[in-house]
């Protein structure tokens, strides 16, 4: 990684799971709900949090395999899927919490005029209202889902359709996110990526992702630019 200020973007993209939102304690509730209905073992908070991340047709998939990799069988992903998207359609955001300085962050930035948007891999059914119940929806201009397009991070396209709806070239953007996905995304997008430690990265340090910067908290952002 390396030192020195990266150039000063015009759009700054924010994943959300992980980055924004600390969405485990439901989606983990959601989760072992599922488990629960379906006579199988619970997970809990530790387990889940190294699934989320990849979409929750993937979430779902992996607490039925009980790892990160694999196909579970058909039928019961088919019984699963829904009992999961009904249980979190009932709990999402009651339990999710914003990192501390996210909004004063988002604050800042967005009078500095800077364009935000969000770039998430959740679902729209669940993404908007999970902004909407933790008062931060209002600072991003454009909200891409993980099913708003044909393809999520860690594909580009999120990112790059983002920048041409917003009128923004890649160079004069940047990626915050928590996990692979985003670096990987942000890399295929042409955009700078700066990540925070404390998401949800599959168990794995984000340092080895060799994102361009690391910050502990989104208040260091406004410091990272010339
Ligand atoms: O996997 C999800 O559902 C969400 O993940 P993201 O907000 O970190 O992209
Ligand atoms: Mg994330």
């Amino acid at each position: 990684m390396s030192s020195g200020l990266l150039k000063r973007p015009r759009l700054i993209l924010f994943d959300l799971d992980g980055t924004l939102v600390d969405s485990v304690p439901d989606l983990a509730y959601c989760i072992d709900g599922m488990m629960g209905q379906l006579d199988r073992p619970v997970w809990g908070e530790t387990r889940v949090r190294e699934w989320v991340g990849n979409g929750v047709e993937r979430l779902v998939k992996r607490a039925l395999v009980g790892q990160l990799e694999g196909e579970p069988d058909d039928s019961e992903y088919a019984l699963a899927l829904p009992l999961f998207m009904d249980l979190y359609s009932r709990h999402n955001g009651k339990r999710s919490r914003l990192y501390p300085g996210v909004k004063p962050a988002l604050e800042r930035l967005k009078s500095a005029g800077y364009t935000l948007a969000c770039v998430t891999n959740k679902a729209d059914q669940f993404t908007r209202p999970l902004l909407q119940a933790l008062g931060i929806y209002d600072y991003f201009s454009l909200i891409t889902s993980g099913d708003t397009l044909p393809r999520k991070k860690p594909d580009p396209l999120p990112l790059l359709h983002s920048a041409e709806q917003l009128g923004v070239g890649p160079t004069e953007s940047l990626m915050v996110g928590d996990s692979s996905n985003d670096v990987k995304a942000a890399r295929a997008a042409g955009f700078a990526i700066a990540c925070v430690p404390y998401g949800y990265n599959h168990g794995v340090d984000i340092q080895l992702s060799q994102p361009d910067r690391v910050i502990d908290s989104l208040e260091q952002l406004g410091d990272l630019f010339e």
